[in-house]
Order: structure tokens, then sequence, then C-alpha cells
């Protein structure tokens, strides 16, 4: 799990949002919020009661019929009271994480006839000051909150009759073709969605991960994974060092391992060359691996180069896991290789730990040395453990845990059982998406359509889940990567200083191959969808199917294809968006 996000903002600036208004010396009830009375500047909280008080009346005293200082009350919502209690401050304006717009307490003046309560809500904070608006609040988040209602009110059977509607709603790269006419959005929905991006300088953000700046800011990192997999001949700085050289000297020396190792070259403690993997690891250094090894199994040329080979995968401390992860294979055949960024991490210290056992009274202590290795982030612990670090295949802390399969935690176990070439490939793939997500117009560029559906499908129509059903058994494991990868990495409620937000950021994923979900949970996409309001049913149950249309030309798939298209047909009828 990754460690809940510590808020560091308090509220430092409060304003008057609504309340009453003085006009001719009397009280008049105002219907509508109030316009701010240009408090914020001077509002300076929440060092202590006082300053507040003070600042407050000087602004006020302008022309508001005020009698002064005396009898100004401010008063903190319970809640608030309650919360800065239960985190130790003194003052109620202290408690973290309010939402800005929230009321936390009202002030009550006294004037010349009577007197003028007002609401206080917190419009920021000192990080959110220091750091960049939220981006609900610009005019092109506002454009789509009130573009909700129009296509609520259009039928997806409406929409798909457009036909130059879903032709435009289709984009293609290197024979990965995105067709999203089924979501319920138009052309002017991503016309509005690109002006979105626009407001959150989203090609500047991209820039600024490829040219290697501090984009992790909590943990002050740059973000490159895109580097793991990048030609020899590119540039790519981080703290102004050209990291590509030091990548192709980890895969030059896993694809050199590897060579020996597949060769035969590398023999076990008596003398066996060895065979088998067990990959151990968890999270990151589990799911991306697994997923490329399921898709792999099964392709025709990288199978042949795994003949008479295994690579299995050990991440649950369950005994049963680590029992199927060993059946029938022998520690003399058997290499295992510790995979994890920090080496600290407890189910995979564990499952080392038994493993490394499992060597040693079999093959005694010495055998350590040829029968374990390591991927890992910190070289002085893999030493510790036991672990020769001459066998120790390196990564950077600018490569997030999630994202690591490109670097030795996916290339080492996948070379091992494929050959580098095979994994180079996969590779170079990877690459060729980089470039297209990085130079591609959004209007074509596939990563950003997808997350900016996404965006619209979570926070604006409010879908809560998305389902990932891949029609090729080869990618049985897509979904459980991009569980972790969007899910770790959207699931967020707060701001990158802390600050909660008030929309919501990211979806449940869910998924299993398709057609063996037909016969599962499909069956709930359906019938609660026959039996229940529209609205529950989209707040609830559905947000949008990703088919990955692979294979297209083949038989078996085209007669799935076909069945998901039939199973798309009946939920168009009840408006379900995909
Ligand atoms: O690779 P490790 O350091 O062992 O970490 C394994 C996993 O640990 C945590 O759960 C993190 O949230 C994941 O992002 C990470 O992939």
């Amino acid at each position: 799990m990754p460690k809940p996000a510590t808020p560091k903002s308090v509220p430092t600036y409060l304003t008057v949002t609504r309340g009453w208004s003085a006009r001719d010396d009397s009280l008049q009830a105002s219907p509508q919020p109030q316009p701010p009375l240009g408090l914020e500047r001077s509002l300076t909280l929440v060092q202590g009661q006082s300053l507040l008080r003070r600042n407050l009346l000087r602004n006020l005293a302008r022309g508001s019929g005020m009698k002064g200082a005396k009898g100004l009350q401010s008063k903190a919502h319970p809640k608030l009271k309650e919360k800065a209690k239960n985190e130790g401050h003194t003052h109620p304006f202290a408690a973290k994480g309010y939402m800005r717009g929230a009321t936390v307490g009202e002030m009550t003046f006294p004037l010349n006839r009577g007197q003028m309560t007002l609401d206080l809500a917190i419009v920021s904070s000192q990080a959110a000051m220091a750091s960049a608006a939220l981006i609900c609040d610009t005019e092109q988040w506002k454009g789509l909150q009130a573009h909700i209602g129009a296509i609520q009110k259009t039928h997806l059977r409406d929409l798909m009759g457009d036909a130059d509607r879903c032709n435009a709603l289709t984009a293609e790269y290197e024979g990965i073709f995105l067709d999203y006419s089924r979501q319920r959005a138009t052309g002017e929905t991503m016309g509005k969605l690109f002006k979105l991006a626009e407001a959150a300088n989203l090609k500047e953000k991209i820039e600024k991960m490829f040219r290697g700046d501090k984009i992790n800011t909590t943990e002050n990192r740059s973000v490159l994974h895109v580097a793991l997999r990048a030609p020899r001949d590119a540039v790519i700085n981080s703290d102004g060092v050209n990291v590509v050289p030091e990548v192709w000297g980890v895969k030059d020396k896993i694809k050199q391992f590897s060579e020996t190792f597949r060769s035969g070259s590398w023999v076990g403690a008596t003398g066996k060359a060895l065979t088998n993997v067990v990959s151990v690891g968890i999270g990151g250094s589990f799911l991306g691996p697994l997923f490329v090894h399921t898709a792999l199994q099964t392709d025709p040329e990288a199978a042949k180069y795994a003949e008479g080979r295994q690579l299995r995968f050990l991440a649950n401390v369950d005994p049963v896991d680590v029992a199927r992860s060993i059946k029938d294979l022998d520690p003399e055949t058997t290499l295992v290789v510790v995979v994890s960024k920090t080496f600290t991490t407890a189910e995979t210290m564990l499952n080392a730990r038994t493993l490394k056992e499992w060597i040693i009274s079999s093959l005694g202590p010495h055998a350590v040395a040829k029968h374990m290795i390591a991927v890992s982030t910190n070289l002085k612990l893999v030493k510790e453990f036991g672990i020769d670090p001459n066998n120790a295949f390196a990564f950077w802390d600018w490569v997030g845990g999630r994202y690591s399969v490109c670097s030795a935690v996916g290339v080492l176990p996948l070379s091992l059982q494929y050959g580098f070439p095979i994994v180079q490939k996969f590779l170079e793939g990877a690459s060729s998406i980089d470039d297209h997500f990085r130079l591609s117009p959004f209007e074509k560029n596939i990563p950003v359509l997808l997350g900016l559906l996404s965006v619209w499908n979570v926070s604006f129509l409010g879908y809560p889940a998305r389902a990932i059903l891949p029609y090729s058994q080869a990618l049985e494991k897509f979904a459980p990567h991009i569980q972790q990868l969007s899910m770790e990495s959207n699931g967020k409620g707060v701001f990158i200083d802390g600050v909660q937000l008030p929309f919501e950021t990211g979806e449940i994923d869910f998924g299993e191959p398709g057609t063996n979900g037909q016969h599962s949970f499909y069956q709930l996409i359906h019938q609660v969808m026959i039996s229940t309001s529209r609205m529950l049913l989209s707040r609830a149950y559905f947000a949008s199917i990703v088919a990955l249309k692979v294979c297209k030309a083949c038989q078996c798939h085209g007669n799935q294809l076909r069945a998901f298209e039939a199973i798309v047909g009946i939920l168009m009828a009840s408006d379900i968006s995909f």
C-alpha cells in the first residue's frame, strides 16, 4: 500500500461567501451568495484569532457601518473544532484537509443597527497558493459541467446513429485502433475536453516528464520510465546527467547474463544448468512482468525461445502460493530472482527468505550465490541479504514501482525465459508509444484520449467503474496490471499539496477476458440495466468498456468480437456508455 498523503497545508485564507448584506443601515436577507468582500488579501489567518479579528475589522470598517471591534464574534463549526482538537491544534481553523469552498464557521459583527452574520469558507490554502489552482476552478471545467445535461439527454442510440460522429471518434497508431464512439460524448464534448487539457497545461507537463523535470514533487524525483525503453542514442537527463547510457549499461548486463544462463554456461551448485526461474516480488515488481509473460507465452516466436524453460511468479505470502511456485521444481535447476525496488517490502522479503531456506536446505549455504539473484534500487540491502552484488541488477528511484516493467524488474526475468532480443522488441513497442504520446496532437493521441475520456466518465458523469475486457486470452493479466497502474496512480483524494479534492479522480478498474466475463458479471450489467433506473445504473455499476481488438483477422477472435458487438448492441438499448 502506498503511504497516505500527509496533508501539509493549513487554511490561510478565508473569505465571506454568503450571509447578510447591510444596506441603508438596515439588514436585509440576501437570497444569493454575496460576492467576496475582498478580504482574501488581508485575511492572512490562521495564526491566531486576534490577527483574524484585526485584519477583518480593518477591512470591514470600510463604510460598512460597523461599530468597531467590540462585539465581534467568530465561531468555528463544532466538527471543525473537534477535528482540530484531534489533530492537536489549539486553533480550530488550523484543522487540516478542509476542502476549498467548505464553510468552516461564521462571524457576527455588530452594526449601527442590528448585526451581520457571515459564513466563512476556505478559499485557498498556503500550499495551494504556492502551487497551481485546482483544475475544477477553471472556466474549462465549468464548461464541461454545463455540458453534462445535454449529453445526459441524448440517447446513446442517437449518438451511434450519427455516422460522421462515429467515424470521427476513432484514432489509430501502429495497428492499435481506438474506437470511442460508444462513449457518451460528442465532438463538442471532446473539444471541451481538449480545452480542459490545455487549461491543465497537459502538453507542457508531458514535456516536463520527458525532459526529466522533477514532476514527482512529493519525493522530489524525475519520472523517467520512458528512459528505460529509449533508443541507445537518446538523451534524457535527470539532475543534468543523461541516464540513457546507464540504462543501457544494465540492459547490456542483462543480455549477457541471460545469454550465459540460457546457454547452460551458468551452472548451479551441483554443476547442472538452470532452466527454471521463480521471480519473487509484489505490486509493480510482479504485475507488469506477469502480464507480459502471460501475453508472450503463446506468441509463437517467443514460445519457441522458451521451450524447456519455466518462469513462475511468487507474490503472496500465503503458503499455498509458495508451494505452488516451487511445485515439482528442483532447487538444483532453479534460479530465484528477488525483485524489489526498495528491498524492504515485507511480503517479498519473507518469500525471499523462504526460498533461500528452500535452496540452502537442499544444496547448502554456498548455493545461494549461484541460485539467487536480485533486482533492486537498494544494492546495499541486496548484499546484506546474502546475494552477490555482481548478480544484482540495478534500477533507479526515478522509476515508479508500477511503471517498472521496462526496467530490470521485467526485463531480467523475461529475458531469462525468452531471451533478450524478444524483450527488446517489447521495449521498442513501448518506446514507439512514448513517441506517439509525446508528439501526436491530442485529437489523435490514444493515451491522451483515453485519459480525457476517463476524466469525463469519472469526474463529470460520475461513473465509478471501468471494465477492462480483453477478448484475447493472452491478455488475461492485463486487468490486474492496469488495476495497479491506474488505481495506484489516480486514486487520490487530495491535491498534490494535501488539500482535499472536491471531485472524483479515478475509476475502479476491474476485468476478465471478455468471453469469460460474458458468462459471469455481464449478467449484472444486463439484468440490472433492465430492472433499475438509468440513473442508478449509471451511478453505481458501469462506466465503460475497453475492448482490446487484437488478432482481428483470426477466426476465433472474430467470433468473440461478434459476441462482444452483440452485447454492446443490447447494452446500447439501455443507454450505457462504452
Ligand atoms: O518493489 P517494492 O519496493 O518491493 O514495492 C512493491 C510495491 O510496494 C507498494 O505496494 C507500492 O505501493 C507499489 O507501488 C510497489 O510496486
